[in-house]
């Protein structure tokens, strides 16, 4: 028993002690792992540590880095604003009231944006402007008071930035108790018109709106030129200014258009309907918002100091009453039109001199012809202008013939023309020619028209006895004998080369200045300098006799050596010389803005409901027109049948002439070796149309056959829409040419057989002789080539074997082909000056001319598909 108790004690004692070791065991590896976790919080948390103090630093390192970008570029941008503030806001439009005074406008530069006040970027200080002049109407809304001194300091910006007269005022307030702005407006009394009472509103509104229509009715070509009408409309902030319906419209009407005419609109207490040209400022607080600065508050000026205000407007009011009124047009002319007889001369007012009394410029026996000078710019086409004026109000059509060329690149002439806006001509102008710098053949054959004119005068003289112009029309009263005055300006172009054109203008010009005066023909050559040594080429003769001198400020080399006078006349004034420029006999004269539309056209539609019936419209040649063919060399209506009669000799239309009167250019083809034509060139829609217009007109005049061969795949098309056209015509291609040649050989019972050959350089070598064949023998049995080749050595590759080698063409028409390259063809072109140039051609006929001329390609199908 005894032993078996302590068996079993022992036994326990065991599994205590196994339990306990265990438990001991587990106990160490618990701890073993809390020890390795607290290890690994541990890292982790350094870890963490670290992690945090990097972006820490790359927060930190980052933000630096944007405040110093933001920074830079905050003050980048504002010293940009800046400087685009002082440039958009110079002088007097931009500088802060305490050191304001106006300022001059400088000449040519749109007028500024103006200053109210300065808005603040990043603690710089910006200045904060709003358009007014040329760009916008300004509303602006808030407490009244602060309102008015925004509206004053825009108006004394404005009045500071511009001349004397440049701009008008107009003050209405609209309240039935109004002030006229009270203190802040007050002070521009002396500058403008005041009214007040909603009255009176709707005749101010009525005035704009008959101000802007008069406008549209004649544009002023310079919109952005002075003067301006800045009308100042005050109403009750309240909102109480009810305008009526037809108040509102002609409002509306003003808002939209009157920007463009110089109209401008500067608000306070009314809403302006909604438009671009609307400029709205918002006050609260001393602050304000606009759309030009956007979310930043503008920090106003405070209102311009009344003494700066009252200085100013005094001393604007004082320069304009001692100031001359401007020149009008209209105060040159005579009471009564056409008053005056040209048998002793041509006399006409320019404007009032310095002392006030008329300047008068002759062109008579002692001061035949005359020449213009000033710099571009100057008013030479304005001194034109008011001279013609001038000119075709005290002479009747049948006193003076106006012939005006256009050299300078202008086209103010045209408006003697009837236009498409204006019906209305000048009766005196016979001729106008405009855009013609590179159209010296034009200029040539007006001078050769006049000179005719010129031969005809001095032989009626010789038979009668007369000595001149007075004494001619005594002895021959039936003929009218107007006095002519050729007008030419930039004339220098005319003359400009050294090849037979301009010899034979300079001969022309110097002929009709050495016997034209005498018998009423009278030049007036106006030019920047007149003097410019290709212009005369040793002919100073031909300015010698030019007695009567009119220089603009800055005129070079007109007046004489040591007469200064050009350089020393203020803008829109004139130096006139009767003396050839001597210096003792200089008058200044003060011009009238006579090229401005308006007055000229008022003047033009006088003379014009005036003009006898027997009127025709002048001649107006525009170098840049591309004249269609006339509908008459078109084939229309029935087509004759081939048993209709031919005519003897029908002539191909190959383009307009370069002439005096618009006419078109025939070549003859008759039964005749040679009558064939060949183009040359490589501008394949001129080559086209030329051979369109040639086979058109052909078909006009009667029965005929037409075969096309077209070689070149770009003219097909052209090709194919002038078969279309002619009545009947046979299609050929390179191939088919030996069966278009034997088509021909049935010809001979005298019906003309017409080839129209496009692109024939590009007959093979085989298909040649079909070609020489066809040029060789056909004209005889009325069979005439008219074909395209793209240049003359392709012509020549062409005809290479024929003995005759050109005898077969009879005329041709070069495009782009330089003069040099046409020597094998004709009598020494390269003399005849001939530069080649888009839309002309020249032209030579053997049967018909001595030397080529120029002409004009019509335009037979407005798209060249
Ligand atoms: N007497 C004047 N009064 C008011 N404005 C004038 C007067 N003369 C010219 N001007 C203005 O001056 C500008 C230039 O005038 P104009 O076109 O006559 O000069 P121009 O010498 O013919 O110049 P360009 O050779 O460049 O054509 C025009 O805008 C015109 O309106």
């Amino acid at each position: 028993m005894g032993r078996h108790r302590h068996a079993l004690v022992a036994a326990v004692r065991q599994d205590l002690a196994e339990a306990r070791g265990s438990a001991r065991a587990m106990l160490a590896a618990a701890e073993a792992a809390r020890a390795h976790a607290q290890q690994r919080r541990r890292v982790v948390r350094d870890a963490y540590a670290l992690c945090l103090n990097r972006l820490a630093d790359a927060r930190h390192a980052a933000r630096t880095d944007i405040r110093r970008r933001f920074g830079a570029e905050t003050a980048a941008l504002v010293r940009d604003l800046t400087s685009l503030a002082a440039h958009s806001a110079a002088g007097a439009a931009g500088t802060p009231w305490r050191v304001w005074s106006p300022t001059e406008p400088r000449p040519h530069t749109p007028p500024s944006l103006l200053r109210i006040g300065t808005i603040t970027i990043e603690s710089a200080t910006v200045p904060a402007l709003v358009p007014l002049l040329n760009a916008a109407h300004v509303q602006v809304s808030g407490d009244p008071h602060t309102a008015d001194g925004v509206i004053a300091g825009l108006l004394l910006r404005a009045v500071g930035t511009t001349r004397p007269g440049d701009l008008r005022l107009t003050l209405h307030d609209h309240r039935p108790t109004g002030d006229g702005g009270g203190g802040a407006l007050a002070a521009f009394a002396p500058l403008g018109v005041r009214s007040a009472g909603p009255e009176r509103l709707t005749g101010a509104l009525d005035a704009l709106v008959e101000q802007i229509r008069r406008h549209h009715e004649s544009p002023d070509p310079d919109d952005a030129a002075p003067p301006w009408h800045v009308v100042v409309l005050l109403a009750d902030p309240a909102g109480d200014a009810e305008l009526t319906g037809h108040q509102q419209t002609q409002l509306a009407r003003i808002v939209r258009d009157g920007t463009a005419c110089g109209i401008h609109l500067l608000v306070r207490g009314l809403d302006l309907p909604a438009d671009p040209a609307v400029h709205r400022i918002a006050l609260r607080a001393g602050t304000a918002r606009t759309e030009a600065t956007g979310d930043f508050p503008v920090r106003l000026d405070p209102p311009p100091p009344s003494d700066r205000v009252s200085d100013l407007c005094r001393s604007v009011a004082d320069r304009l009453r001692a100031a001359p009124p401007p020149v009008r047009l209209a105060n040159l002319l005579p009471d009564r039109l056409w008053t005056e007889s040209a048998a002793h001369g041509l006399h006409a007012v320019l404007g009032p001199g310095t002392d006030g009394n008329p300047v008068e410029v002759p062109l008579d026996d002692r001061t035949p012809h005359a020449l213009v000078g000033g710099p571009s710019g100057s008013g030479r086409t304005t001194l034109l202008h008011a001279w013609i004026a001038s000119l075709i109000a005290r002479y009747g059509p049948a006193e003076l013939a106006l012939y005006l060329l256009d050299f300078s690149g202008g086209t103010s002439f045209a408006r003697f023309a009837p236009g498409a806006r204006d019906p209305s001509w000048l009766p005196h102008a016979r001729l106008a020619g405009v855009n013609i710098a590179e159209d010296r053949e034009f200029g040539l054959a007006v001078l050769r028209r006049l000179g005719a004119e010129l031969r005809v005068r001095c032989q009626a003289a010789k038979r009668l006895g007369a000595a001149d112009l007075a004494q001619l029309r005594a002895g021959e009263r039936t003929v009218p004998w107007p006095r002519i005055l050729l007008v030419v300006d930039d004339f220098t172009n005319m003359l400009a080369g050294r090849d037979a054109l301009a010899d034979e203008t300079l001969t022309l010009l110097g002929d009709l200045a050495h016997r034209g005066g005498a018998y009423g023909v009278h030049l007036v050559l106006s030019g920047a300098d007149v003097r410019s040594a290709t212009a005369v080429r040793g002919r100073s003769d031909l300015l010698d006799r030019c007695a009567l001198r009119l220089a603009l400020p800055g005129a070079r080399r007109l007046l004489a050596d040591g007469n200064l006078a050009a350089a020393l006349i203020p803008r829109f004034h004139a130096v006139v010389n009767t003396d050839g420029g001597a210096a003792g006999a200089n008058r200044v004269v003060r011009l009238p803005d006579a090229a401005d539309r308006g007055s000229w056209t008022l003047l033009q539609r006088t003379v014009w409901r005036q003009r006898p019936a027997s009127g025709t419209p002048p001649r107006l040649f525009d170098g840049n027109a591309v004249p269609r063919l006339p509908a008459r060399h078109r084939p229309s209506g029935r087509v004759p049948g081939p048993s209709a009669p031919v005519g003897p000799s029908p002539g191909a239309v190959l383009g307009e002439r370069v002439d005096v009167t618009a006419g078109p250019a025939e070549m003859p083809l008759g039964r005749m070796p040679g009558r064939n034509l060949a183009v040359l060139g490589g501008r394949a829609d001129e080559a086209c149309d030329i051979l369109a217009s040639a086979s058109l007109s052909l078909a006009a005049q009667g029965a005929a056959r037409f075969s096309i061969a077209c070689l070149h795949p770009g003219a097909e098309p052209a090709a194919a829409r002038l078969a279309v056209e002619l009545p009947e015509a046979a299609w050929y291609d390179a191939d088919g040419l030996p069966e278009l040649l034997a088509a021909t050989r049935f010809d001979g019972d005298g019906l003309p057989h017409y080839v129209i050959g496009y692109g024939l350089d590009a007959a093979g070598t085989d298909h040649r002789d079909v070609l020489r064949s066809l040029l060789t023998d056909g004209p005889e049995r009325c069979v005439h080539l008219l074909g395209w080749w793209r240049s003359v050595s392709r012509l020549c590759s062409t005809l290479s074997g024929t003995d005759a080698r050109f005898e077969s063409i009879g005329a041709w028409v070069a495009l782009d082909v330089r003069a040099a390259e046409l020597g094998p063809l004709g009598p020494q072109p390269d003399a005849s000056g001939w530069r080649p140039r888009r839309r002309r051609a020249l032209y030579f006929d053997r049967t018909v001319h001595r030397m080529p001329e120029v002409l004009i390609p019509y335009e037979v199908n407005n798209d060249h598909t």
